[in-house]
């Protein structure tokens, strides 16, 4: 699959803008603040109908307009389909798959699969449990329909659950009620669990394989599913830390609370990894993540790279670029230095300044 085409009008920093994609490589360089990071949102935002960056619906509105819109082109299975997305300031944004309205943008995943790589995922590894557990969800939801809304309904029930630990507190007469939401928690909760499981086993495969093949077979790479309760206890434990729970106001139980362990040589390299580790680690991740969602669904991903190469060594990087040259590629950098002695065809290179997007001649530019 690949995008063929994007149209923007008011989004972000861009006021009316057309690009024309290669299904191969597309470079978009410019100075700092320009808009490459806007231009490789808003596919993102039409992929999954969210920002990677967590911004807000309005966020992505230019300054001063009160509605946004983006026009996608995309081939799937050798046919052409429209996106639309319609951003508005204060109500719910209106997306259109081939003119028809999709009521939930739940069901917008699994249309297109996205791989965004920004310089932040490489610092999964060492930070905290939230980003790899993010992760998980972002990846499960892609390939696995019923997993975003069971994923949807846990945070829900959980949130509720939440607040009525405090309202016991106060008003010990409701602990009658809290059976009705536990029950409901743990059909979602152990539903997440047993997906998470199956699709850690496939990550450990695939990352193994990966990792050793980026580290020249020095590194024998392991991930773990760091579960906080395995689904067939669940339901004792929520049920014996009901008395903890209640006094402390939030759930301790459940998956919400799950991690990933990354191990080198049995070494647990979240916490004792060196920082060339680490980021070796995060790559390898990012380029499963590509397998596996082409091994799930049958479809090559699009993968945005945003300014992730200038925070890779030589190595890294070639290793990067050759491991991705049969799926479209839109990659955001300052400079086209990083690219002089790769053997990758840069198959359309753009210069972004200030919200315009120019194609360039590819030819004598590195
Ligand atoms: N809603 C908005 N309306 C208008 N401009 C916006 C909006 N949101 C962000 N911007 C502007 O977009 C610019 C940032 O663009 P972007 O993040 O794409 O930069 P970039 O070209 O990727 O640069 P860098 O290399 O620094 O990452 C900033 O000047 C910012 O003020």
């Amino acid at each position: 699959m690949f995008v063929e085409s994007i149209e923007l009008n008011n989004y972000r920093n861009f006021d009316s803008v057309k690009v024309e994609f290669s299904p191969g490589v597309n470079i978009f360089f410019g100075d700092n603040a320009q808009g490459k990071t806007n231009l490789l949102e808003s596919i993102y935002v039409s992929g999954t109908s969210r920002s990677h960056r967590g911004s807000r619906d309005k966020e992505l509105i230019r300054f001063g307009e009160d509605e946004a819109h983006i026009r996608l082109f995309f081939q799937k299975d050798s046919l052409s389909h429209r996106l639309d997305v319609h951003l508005k300031k204060n109500k719910n944004k209106g997306i259109a798959v081939d003119g028809v309205p999709v009521r939930r943008s739940g069901e917008l995943l699994g249309m297109m699969h996205i791989v965004f790589f920004s310089p932040e995922d490489l610092s999964i590894i060492k930070e905290g449990p939230a980003g790899r557990r993010r992760f998980l969800d972002m990846e499960l939801s892609q390939i696995d329909k019923g997993y975003l809304q069971q994923l949807i309904a846990y945070n829900k029930i959980l949130n509720e659950r939440n607040n009525l630990l405090k309202q016991i507190n106060l008003y010990p007469a409701l602990i009658e009620t809290l059976d009705g939401w536990d029950e409901q928690l743990l059909t979602a909760g152990q539903f997440l669990i047993k997906k998470r499981e199956e699709f850690v086993q496939f990550l450990d495969e695939m990352m193994a394989r990966i990792h050793s093949q980026l580290t020249g077979g020095k590194e024998q790479m392991k991930v773990e599913y760091e579960k906080n309760v395995s689904a067939e206890e669940f339901r004792e434990q929520l049920y014996s830390r009901r008395n903890k729970d209640i006094s402390s106001g939030t759930t301790t139980a459940g998956p919400h609370r799950d991690d990933l362990r990354f191990k080198v040589g049995g070494i647990d390299i979240r916490k004792f990894g060196s920082q060339g580790q680490q980021r070796t680690a995060a790559l390898s991740l990012k380029l499963s993540e590509i397998r596996l969602i082409e091994q799930v669904t049958g479809e090559k991903p699009i993968l945005l790279l945003d300014d992730v190469l200038s925070e890779l060594d030589a190595g890294r990087q070639s290793w990067l670029l050759e491991s991705i040259q049969d799926i479209q590629t839109l990659i955001s950098c300052t400079g086209l230095d990083d690219f002089v002695n790769s053997r990758i065809s840069l198959d359309k290179v753009f210069r972004v300044t200030e919200g315009r997007v120019q194609e360039e001649k590819t030819e004598g530019l590195v």
